[in-house]
């Protein structure tokens, strides 16, 4: 498969209702969509299980309760895919990506995580973002047993070297501040040379 070399992945992770699309949104509005995409692994994964279970990917995609009434099911059939083919989602997800910075929205497992290191061994930086319980609860969030305790939310707990932790319980100013170091490098990346940027991915 041929693709667009990016020049930086940010490969964001956090728990639910932590404020992932908040926060890369925010950083793609700050970076533009010229320099920066917003990649989901779980794009592709809610595009096709919409399909087969004849269900709306659109809904799938917002914060709403449809997609919490999905979630285990989606996890479960995510994880037998994955078993087979664990950079599955992740060809898929940046199939289309041409912009020199790529956002990873959702990593959740280690191997997510192994499948881009090993594709694009010097552009990774991993990135977590982080809220109380009681701003989760705020957003929604309730601790659902065999989803929340499990590795879809917590496969990326222990054993990540973060780049960047990113506490999103503030405002947008407590978030713009923190966000100041890891702009800086996108802007100063994508500012680089942009020759070459073909690539072949294998994996
Ligand atoms: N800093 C913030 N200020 C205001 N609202 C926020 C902030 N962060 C997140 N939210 C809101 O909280 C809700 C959950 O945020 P978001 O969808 O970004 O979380 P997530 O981690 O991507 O969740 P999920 O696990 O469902 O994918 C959304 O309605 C979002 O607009
Ligand atoms: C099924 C799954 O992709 C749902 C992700 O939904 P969201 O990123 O919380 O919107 C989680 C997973 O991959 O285990």
């Amino acid at each position: 498969m041929s693709t667009t070399n990016p020049l930086l992945i940010l490969i964001f992770s956090g728990k639910r209702k932590s404020g992932k699309d908040y926060v890369t949104d925010l950083i793609q509005k700050r970076l533009g969509a010229e320099v920066c995409c917003i990649l989901r692994l779980s794009g592709p994964l809610k595009e096709q299980y919409a399909k087969e279970h004849g269900l709306d990917y659109s809904e799938l995609l917002g914060a709403g309760k449809y997609k919490e009434h999905y979630r285990a099911d989606m996890i479960q059939w995510g994880e037998r895919k994955r078993e087979q083919d664990p950079g599955f989602f992740c060809r898929l997800a940046i199939r289309e990506a041409r912009q020199p910075v790529w956002i990873i929205s959702d990593a959740r497992r280690m191997s997510d995580l192994q499948w881009f290191w090993r594709e694009f061994p010097q552009h990774c930086r991993c990135v977590r973002v982080e809220a109380s319980v009681r701003t989760r609860l705020q957003r929604g969030w309730t601790f659902t047993p065999g989803i929340d305790d499990a590795e879809s939310e917590c496969g990326l707990d222990q054993g990540v070297q973060f780049d960047w932790i990113i506490n999103n319980d503030g405002d947008d100013n407590v978030l713009n501040e923190q966000l100041r170091g890891l702009l800086a490098l996108a802007k100063e990346k994508s500012g680089d040379n942009m020759d070459q940027r073909t690539v072949t991915v294998n994996g």
